[in-house]
This record gives structure tokens, C-alpha cells and sequence, in this order.
């Protein structure tokens, strides 16, 4: 029996399934609410020959996809994603978001940003007034990851690097380390994600601005929040 975040989770991800057509480029994003996604397409390619091509964004989805029988191409081997389908860890009332609570977001900005059309999946948590409230997460390589850390902490940004469960640095499936940072509010999104960006050693930050058009919010009733809507 699901609990009722579980639920939400699965109903949005097999709606975003329902809106995938033959012949579709689709970008796999990655994390919980994304596994019950590809499941249900996995099921469709299963039961229905559906034709579609899968462009991954991490290992673990990779492993998935593969195992249901999901043809996949490497991101360079396409001219363009179609539709991806993809988490977050927090969504603000325009569609902005913070990714990366699984160390994916990476190669997740890669495929979001060569995708037409970009849609999240989220159960009602996800929803905040602000960004800030989940900590956000940054992708550095660790050659100098402590002085990063330490100018960090001169910005008042609380960081805290990432360890796996063997109390170790974790690793991206890009070889790289993260930096959670923990801060309350996000006020200017914009101003950190180009400071953030700016910083040596950085590779990526999972501010996701202006790169969602749609998020599905799961529930007994499906909620689907659209961009342009967003904006007025
Ligand atoms: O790095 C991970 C991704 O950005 C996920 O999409 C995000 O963390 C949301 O994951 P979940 O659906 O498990 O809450």
C-alpha cells in the first residue's frame, strides 16, 4: 500500500506517460517519482508498441529503461528531445525549480536544455512560495572542493558537502562531488545562479530557471500548471 506521497508521485508519473506518441524523442529525468513514470512507458512499449527513443539522465535511469526494454540514444546522437520528464525537489509558483536531490542534475540540465518541451512531475510537496526551503545542491569537481566550501561560507551560503552512506564524498555519475547548500529563502535566484556559475571549480547548480513548461502535480485530482499561464 503506497503512502499518500507515493501515490501522488505514481499518478503523476503515469499521467506524463499518457501524454507521450509514437515515434517521440523522450528525455528519462530521474529519482522516485520519475521511476513511476518510466515504469508505465516501459508497460506501454511492453503492451502497446509504443516507438519511442529514451535519453537518460543518469545511470540509475539508464538501468531502468534498459531493463524494461526502452530503446535509449546518447544525447549527441539525437538533433533534439522531444518532451522530457523529469523531478524537482521544490517548485516555485513560476515554474522555477531546485534539482539535483538525487546528484543528477547535470546531465539533467543537458537533456532539459536540448529538449522542446520540458514537463516535472512532483507530488504536492514540492510546492513552495519560494525557493530555499530544499537545500540547493551544487556540482563541483573536487580539486579545491574545500576552498569552494570555504567561499561559500564567506557568502553566508551554509554549505555542507554530500557524503554516501559510507560517510564518503559522494559522486556523481559524472565523477564530480556536491555541495548542498542550505539556505532558508532564495530571493534572487537569478543573481546566485550567475554568481554560482561564475565560481571556478563549478560545474553545474541546480537552479533550473526558466526551463519548465509544464508541472504535473499528482493527487486524487491531476494538477497541470503551464509556464505561460505562470507568467500572467
Ligand atoms: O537529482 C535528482 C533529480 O533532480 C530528481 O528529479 C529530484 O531530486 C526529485 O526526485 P524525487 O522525485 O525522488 O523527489
Amino acid at each position: 500500500m503506497l503512502d499518500k506521497i507515493q501515490q501522488q508521485k505514481k499518478a503523476a508519473g503515469e499521467y506524463a506517460a499518457s501524454l507521450v506518441e509514437n515515434g517521440m524523442v523522450v528525455g528519462l529525468g530521474t529519482g522516485s517519482t520519475v521511476r513511476y513514470f518510466v515504469d508505465r512507458l516501459g508497460e506501454r512499449v511492453a503492451n502497446e508498441g509504443l516507438d519511442i527513443v529514451g535519453v537518460t539522465t543518469s545511470n540509475r535511469t539508464a538501468h531502468q529503461a534498459r531493463c524494461l526494454g526502452i530503446s535509449l540514444a546518447d544525447v549527441d546522437a539525437v538533433d533534439y528531445i522531444d518532451l522530457t520528464v523529469d523531478g524537482a525537489d521544490a517548485v516555485d509558483p513560476q515554474l522555477n525549480g531546485i534539482k539535483g536531490g538525487g546528484a543528477a542534475l547535470l546531465y539533467e540540465k543537458v537533456v532539459a536544455k536540448n529538449s522542446k518541451r520540458n514537463i516535472w512531475i512532483v507530488d504536492g510537496s514540492k510546492q513552495h512560495a519560494e525557493l530555499g526551503h530544499f537545500p540547493l545542491p551544487v556540482e563541483v569537481v573536487s580539486y579545491g572542493e574545500q576552498q569552494l566550501c570555504r567561499l561559500f561560507k564567506k557568502h553566508n551560503l551554509n554549505p555542507i558537502l554530500r557524503l554516501d552512506e559510507d560517510g564518503r564524498p559522494l559522486t556523481t555519475d559524472n565523477g564530480n562531488n556536491i555541495i548542498d547548500l542550505h539556505l532558508e529563502t532564495i530571493p534572487f535566484p537569478e543573481e546566485l545562479a550567475t554568481w554560482l556559475s561564475n565560481q571556478v571549480g563549478v560545474v553545474e547548480h541546480g537552479l533550473f530557471l526558466n526551463v519548465c513548461d509544464e508541472v504535473i502535480v499528482g493527487g486524487d485530482e491531476i494538477q497541470v500548471l503551464k509556464r505561460e499561464a505562470a507568467k500572467n
